[in-house]
């Protein structure tokens, strides 16, 4: 039997006009919205179902989609920078985050990767997420709340360099501007092989953040960037689109491995013959 999914008072509907017209709106009695399309009657979409179109004031089409945790995440409220559905993806498949994963998060920021994890390990795995201010903290809560993924999610207001209380993470993730200054804190937080990941926008943070995991207890550090093309499809002209984003940010992974002195100190003496290589050719020069 084919199940209709109907909008309901209290539910959310993505009002899609085109790909660069459409709005997330909760479902209210009474609710008009204003758009330079004209009025949409949001209450007159009670009852209907998703897929189907409303016409606004001025004629125009809308249809009315069932929003997906992409378009909860993109029509967040953001006040830093958040990472986007093209890392997130990488970052699910990479670490094997599932339904059941317990995540260290440090950098709550707006809650766009915590919203998007927490739909991946619910019902029965958990986010634990740190950050330091309580503004972004309110919009995160706020926008986990819209998405309906508050109940997978624990905020702690606290700094992560006085350690946490997290332990046997399956996954940690950092998003902030010196990740290698938690990588002990988080260490400690995770499971023996747990996935480590750092979020980090540019070059000298991953060239520090990768140097500094290999002297602290990590193993098969990989450095990644994923860029996303979009393609124009239009019969007879297909082509790649003008627009690109250039650069969102660098991703690194790691994998928690027992911390071996021998490692700390090879690393020592790699850092002092490179350091010595490069006197050489600083002499022949
Ligand atoms: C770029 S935002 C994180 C964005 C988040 N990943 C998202 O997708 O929405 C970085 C966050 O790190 C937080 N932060 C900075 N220093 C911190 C610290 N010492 N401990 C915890 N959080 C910190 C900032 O307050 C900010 O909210």
């Amino acid at each position: 039997m084919n199940i209709l999914a109907k909008i309901e008072e209290g539910s959310y509907v993505l009002l899609f006009h085109t790909p660069r017209k459409k709005w997330l709106t909760k479902v209210t009695q009474d609710k008009k919205l204003h758009t330079h399309l004209g009025i949409i009657d949001i209450s007159a979409t009670i009852g209907m179902e998703y897929g189907s179109a409303i016409r606004t004031t001025e004629g125009k089409l809308v249809f009315l989609i069932e929003p997906t945790i992409h378009d909860f995440i993109m029509k967040s409220e953001r006040r830093t920078q958040i990472v986007y559905p093209k890392d997130l993806g990488y970052i699910a498949a990479r670490t094997g985050l599932k339904n059941g994963s317990k995540v260290l998060e440090v950098g709550t920021g707006s809650g766009a990767l915590a919203t998007f994890m927490a739909s991946i390990v619910k019902p029965d795995g958990h986010i634990y997420s740190f950050d330091v201010n309580p503004e972004f903290m309110d919009i995160a809560r706020r926008n986990l709340e819209k998405a309906g993924m508050s109940q997978y999610v624990t905020l702690h207001q606290h700094d992560p360099h006085q350690g946490v209380d997290v332990r046997d993470a399956d996954i940690a993730i950092v998003d902030l501007g010196d990740p290698w200054t938690v990588l002990d804190q988080v260490h400690d937080a995770l499971k023996g092989s747990g996935a480590f990941v750092a979020i980090c926008p540019t070059m000298n943070q991953i060239e520090k953040t990768a140097t500094e995991l290999k002297k602290s207890g990590y193993a098969d550090i990989d450095c990644v960037e994923l860029m996303i093309r979009n393609i124009e499809a239009r019969e007879g002209m297909t082509r790649p689109s003008m627009r690109m984003i250039g650069h969102t940010t660098y991703l690194v992974f790691a994998r928690k491995v027992q911390k071996l002195q021998e490692r700390v100190e090879a690393e020592a003496i790699a850092e002092e013959e490179g350091a010595e290589e490069n006197d050489e050719e600083n002499r022949d020069e």
